[in-house]
């Protein structure tokens, strides 16, 4: 059919809609196949602005990676092409924007135990299907996560995803708050970074910012290494046990994935 995988696709293809984000690398608008109506996004990146940060290799990594992953929890790349100054990712439109945005409107800033147990389940479910295709996402926080029309959870961004096991230096931009020790003492690591991300991200779910969250860089590096957190009186004990379980400093005892599915706090929200 006319949609088989040697189907050149190009801009044209495409109703451009209104913005949905601005990046660094390019932005993202909400777009409609003309033929089928199909609502997509589109992530633009300006080849000047790659080549600039070195990050052809990166991309075309992204790419590879995510045109192979295939789970209901990760955002689809539907497709990609490129014209002489941009580079163009085909995405799966997630009517709910970004989850973050979310957390901010939620009521005091945080969800609700059923809400965000029920989105720490599909956000390791997800990052298990990564894990079992030798992937590591590296930067599980709010910001790369997406909410489909359904409520459903999209892990998304693949931008800095690697192949396990990796060491490959990862600049600093962005939040330092999800940094696990062994990245911040640039050691090799595995995929167990995404465990603690996973903690550090039940528990912004829970109390509206994340555990190590200081003033200053290198505060909130102390913060990480000594593993200074404290839980908030409302926080249930049940979850209190499921973040201390990931966040652990020794990677290889943090709490597996299907650990995480399987906890007692987060099975008891699991509806049907
Ligand atoms: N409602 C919505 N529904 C669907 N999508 C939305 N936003 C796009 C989400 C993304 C999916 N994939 C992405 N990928 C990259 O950004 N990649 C990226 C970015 C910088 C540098 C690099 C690299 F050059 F370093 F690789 C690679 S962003 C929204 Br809002």
């Amino acid at each position: 059919d006319a949609y088989g995988s040697s189907y050149k696709w190009s801009p044209r293809d495409f109703e451009l809609g209104s913005s949905l984000g601005q990046g660094k690398f390019g932005h993202v608008h909400v777009a409609r196949e003309k033929k089928t109506g199909f609502l997509v996004a589109i992530k633009t990146l300006f080849k000047s602005q790659i080549v600039k940060s070195k990050c052809e290799r990166q991309v075309m990594r992204e790419i590879e990676i995510q045109s192979h992953l295939k789970h209901s929890n990760i955002l689809r790349l539907l497709t990609w092409f490129h014209d002489e100054r941009r580079i163009y990712l085909v995405v799966e439109f997630a009517a709910g924007g970004e989850l973050y945005k979310h957390l901010t409107n939620s009521p005091q800033g945080r969800f609700p135990e059923s809400k965000a147990a029920r989105y720490i389940y599909q956000v390791a479910d997800a990052v298990e299907y990564c894990h079992q295709h030798h992937v590591i996402h590296r930067d599980i926080k709010p910001e790369n996560i997406l909410v489909a029309f359904s409520g459903d959870l999209k892990l998304a961004d693949f931008g800095w995803s690697v192949h396990a096991p990796s060491e490959r230096r990862k600049t600093m931009c962005g939040t330092l708050d999800y940094l696990p020790p062994e990245m911040i003492k640039r050691e090799v690591y595995d995929v167990s970074v995404d465990h603690w991300c996973i903690g550090v991200l039940l528990y912004e779910f829970l109390v509206g910012k994340p555990p190590f969250e200081t003033e200053g860089e290198d505060k909130t590096y102390a913060r990480i290494l000594s593993l200074d957190i404290v839980y908030p009186s409302h926080i249930p004990d049940g979850a209190k046990d499921l973040i201390s379980k990931l966040l652990r400093h020794s990677s290889k005892d943090r709490l597996s994935l299907e650990g995480v599915k399987k906890h007692y706090w987060v099975q008891q929200f699991q509806t049907v």
